[in-house]
């Protein structure tokens, strides 16, 4: 066991220095209370850590409110983080100025849940996918036009058949390779996928997971992939990070953390869907997470879990957890992961006995 190593993010086995490196990112937004009284502040991203590699794919699970959009957005600087550092491609995101941001986001970018939202409804196809090109100055009208075209055949498009659509004349699957499109045509190095394929029906996520697959082998993508079934993310993954409140309760390879997860929320969490036993073959019947995350304004002393932890001891109220590597680059933030045994509640101190009353000892 040794803890994080902050030069390298202790993370993966990985090979040269990774593409994005996060460090102690943090995100809060005020919050007003009722009557414009001075309210508190939501604490949605506190002190994370990550790195991805170049043609990795990082998931991000957790539940709804855990801050997997908010991190999402704080890594493409939108809007920039309270504090911390994102280093991506070797340049520090949250020093440079707004022309060096504008220059980065051309390798960095985000594909939303919602395709039809991320479309101007006006634009047809071509002049959707054609606009990050002009944005960014890319080539002549020509040139642009043959761009347009061979990213429309990449995924999945016929240029012909689609081109001079507008987005309300697309299914919810072609809208989001639309995006898709748009996302890829400045080449970037990462995809930052928030629920990407949340809101398609089955065959259509499909069809789009395998087109960042083949996007990914092709170009080398990276991808930090967000998204709520847990079985997707194991399927796309090669690492998996789980946020509860804010935080990384746990984050190792995507293998490891299905097969032996070693933060009780994870668990809980893969408890909560039906699946297969890994070991047995058995089917799990699922079992519903135990209570309800409390407010991200006030957020448990000690470790965030610990109000729902069926392990939870009362060190965990007083100290928080460290991240600390456990296996090889699997990392846990719990004082009682569960590859050690269940703690035992301490023994109460007995009753303090009363002091003996000094019995006298004169003598006869
Ligand atoms: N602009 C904002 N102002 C105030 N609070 C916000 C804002 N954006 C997010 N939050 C809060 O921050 C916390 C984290 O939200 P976030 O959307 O990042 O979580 P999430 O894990 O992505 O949830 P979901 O799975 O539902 O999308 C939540 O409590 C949310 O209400």
């Amino acid at each position: 066991m040794t803890a994080v190593d902050e030069r390298t993010g202790g993370q993966r086995a990985g090979t040269g220095s990774p593409l994005l490196r996060a460090r102690n990112l943090v995100q809060e937004f005020p919050v007003r209370a009722a009557g414009g009284v001075k309210g508190g502040v939501v604490h949605a991203v506190s002190n994370v850590s990550f790195d991805i590699y170049a043609g990795e794919t990082l998931g991000v699970v957790g539940e709804t409110g855990s801050g997997k959009s908010t991190l999402a957005r704080s890594v493409i600087q939108l809007p920039r983080p309270k504090s911390g550092t994102v280093e991506f491609q070797g340049k520090d995101l949250m020093k440079v100025g707004r022309r060096e941001l504008k220059d980065s986001r051309r390798h960095m970018q985000m594909v939303y849940q919602d395709p039809f939202g991320s479309l101007n409804p006006r634009w047809r196809v071509t002049e959707l996918v054609e606009e990050p090109l002009r944005g960014h100055g890319w080539g002549n009208a020509d040139s642009r036009k043959r761009r347009v075209e061979e990213l429309l055949d990449l995924v999945g498009l016929d240029p012909s058949q689609y081109g001079k659509r507008r987005p309300f004349e697309l299914s919810g699957g072609q809208c989001q390779r639309v995006a898709i499109a748009r996302a890829i045509a400045l080449e970037p190095a990462l995809i930052v996928a928030d629920e990407a394929v949340s809101s398609l029906d089955v065959l259509i996520q499909a069809q789009v997971l395998n087109l960042f697959e083949k996007l990914r082998r092709e170009m080398n993508l990276s991808y930090l992939f967000i998204a709520h079934d847990l079985a997707m993310v194991k399927q796309v993954s090669d690492r998996v990070a789980v946020m509860y409140l804010g935080q990384l309760a746990e984050i190792g390879p995507s293998e490891g953390i299905y097969r032996q997860p070693l933060h009780p929320y994870t668990a809980a969490l893969l408890d909560s869907i039906p699946r297969v036993d890994p070991v047995t073959g058995a089917a799990h019947r699922p079992v519903a997470l135990p209570g309800e995350p409390p407010s991200p304004i006030d957020p448990p002393s000690g470790c965030r879990f610990r109000t729902r932890c069926p392990r939870a001891q009362q060190k965990c109220a007083e100290e928080a957890p460290q991240l600390v590597e456990r296996l090889p680059g699997h990392q846990v933030s719990c004082h009682f992961p569960l590859d050690l045994p269940m703690p035992t509640v301490p023994p109460k101190p007995a009753a303090p006995v009363a002091d003996p009353a000094p019995t006298s000892t004169t003598a006869a």
